[in-house]
């Protein structure tokens, strides 16, 4: 059965320890079953100070392989690059982080060269780790013409046009497909704000009729959601 299981905090901090604590724990008892762990993250802002916590915490990181689950189209070193926050956030501890993308960068190019990226690694992933935006999306399956594909398709990875483009980020990406993200092992979702707690409450409750992505996306799965104001 299905079981949307809520972690709530006081505040910003206990909720980064405590998502912090449950990913480190994850990726252990991973990588003591199979030998090594396949984890991918989200970008934006609500992961860094939980990013900070869990790269204080004891794992077997050079087992650990780090992988943005979606991109925004720009160039390399841009601060919108999901990738480039990951990097550093990671720099200190001995994880592999793997861009998703290569030089091409048109969105049926850039899908193409993650898909073909994603299919070095060994799947299905260990974790997928996501956050939502305030418009109800989750890595970058957005509303918008897009989104039918990325629910749909069978493969891992596609573009993505956001339709509105988010004021914060508003340009073209790549992100994990539907389907990735439920083969997942587990499934993580890092939110803040009264807003979000209630969108997602909201979006769960209505599931795969749901007008937000994230509804459609975690219908029927068993998500750990860590939340603070
Ligand atoms: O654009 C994106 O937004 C979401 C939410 O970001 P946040 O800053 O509101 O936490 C993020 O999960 C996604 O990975 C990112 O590309």
């Amino acid at each position: 059965m299905t079981e949307y299981r809520w972690h709530k905090y006081a505040d910003r901090e206990e909720m980064a320890d405590a998502a912090a604590d449950k990913i480190a724990r994850t990726l252990r008892n991973t990588i003591t079953i199979k030998g090594t762990a396949l984890m991918f993250v989200p970008g934006g802002g609500t992961p860094v100070p939980v990013f900070a916590a869990l790269c204080g915490m004891s794992a077997d990181w050079n087992k650990v392989t780090v992988v943005p689950g979606d991109e925004r189209l720009v160039p390399p070193g841009d601060p919108l690059s999901n990738f480039g926050m990951i990097e550093q956030a990671f720099a200190d501890t001995d994880a592999a982080t793997l861009a998703l993308l290569g030089d091409d960068t048109s969105r049926s190019g850039a899908a193409a060269d993650a898909e073909s990226r994603l299919a070095m690694l060994k799947w299905p992933p260990d974790i997928v780790w996501l956050g939502m935006g305030a418009d109800g999306h989750t890595a970058s399956i957005f509303p918008g013409l897009d989104l039918e594909k990325a629910l749909n398709t069978d493969g891992r990875v596609v573009a993505a046009m956001p339709n509105p483009l988010p004021d914060d980020a508003p340009v073209p990406r790549v992100t994990l497909s539907r389907a990735a993200i439920r083969s997942a092992a587990n499934i993580i979702v890092t939110i803040t704000g009264g807003e979000k707690r209630d969108l997602l409450e909201r979006a769960l409750e209505e599931g795969d009729h749901s007008l937000f992505p994230i509804g459609r996306v975690l219908a029927g799965q068993d998500v750990d959601i860590f939340w603070s104001s």
